[in-house]
């Protein structure tokens, strides 16, 4: 059976008036992340591991933010579209493991939710979704609290053909 790992990443900046979005989940923080979209940088990088393990291009590719079809979009729509164009190219997901890089909020209490959601979206268990939080010890963007990154790697696997 063949199976294909992909990786991804994202950053957003925050910016004061807009809503915090992780994972699917609206995280109760004053200030939320600039970007075309609702800007989930945790679902933008599982996104872009996802289609970078069925070799896929993209999410900027599939879902350009010069489109105003997508202007505000829940990032969530763009994950079920991510997952669409996975099992067309007949794959499925084996595991997600993701780290989001941020010194604020605390995420912790959030990871159950975020995974249950995520899994749900998916398609998987939630035992196959992993999502883990980090600060960067107040270095860099991060730790000056500018913005939050998120990497994720996705393993696949091809079904309906050897
Ligand atoms: N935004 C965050 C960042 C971290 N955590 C949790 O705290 C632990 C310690 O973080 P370090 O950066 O000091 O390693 C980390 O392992 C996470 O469990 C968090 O919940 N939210
Ligand atoms: C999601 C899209 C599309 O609304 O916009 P943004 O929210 O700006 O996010 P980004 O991570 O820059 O990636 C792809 C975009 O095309």
């Amino acid at each position: 059976m063949k199976i294909r790992v992909g990786m991804g990443f994202d950053v957003h900046r925050f910016a004061i008036g807009r809503e915090l979005w992780l994972g699917g989940i609206r995280i109760a923080h004053p200030i939320g992340l600039l970007g075309h979209s609702d800007a989930d940088v945790l679902i933008h990088a599982i996104c872009d591991a996802l289609l970078g393990a069925a070799n896929a291009r993209d999410i900027g590719f599939h879902f350009p933010d010069s489109d105003k079809k997508y202007e505000g979009i829940d990032s969530k729509i763009l994950l079920s579209k991510t997952m669409q164009i996975v099992r067309d190219k007949n794959f499925e997901v084996s595991n997600i493991d993701c780290t989001i890089c941020a010194e604020h909020p605390k995420l912790q209490g959030y990871i159950p939710e975020i995974t249950g959601k995520l899994a749900e979206i998916i398609g998987v268990s939630e035992d196959d979704i992993s999502v883990k939080a980090t600060t960067t010890e107040k270095l860099g963007f991060i730790g000056r609290n500018e913005g939050i990154a998120t990497y994720a790697v996705a393993l696949l696997y091809q079904t309906g053909k050897e």
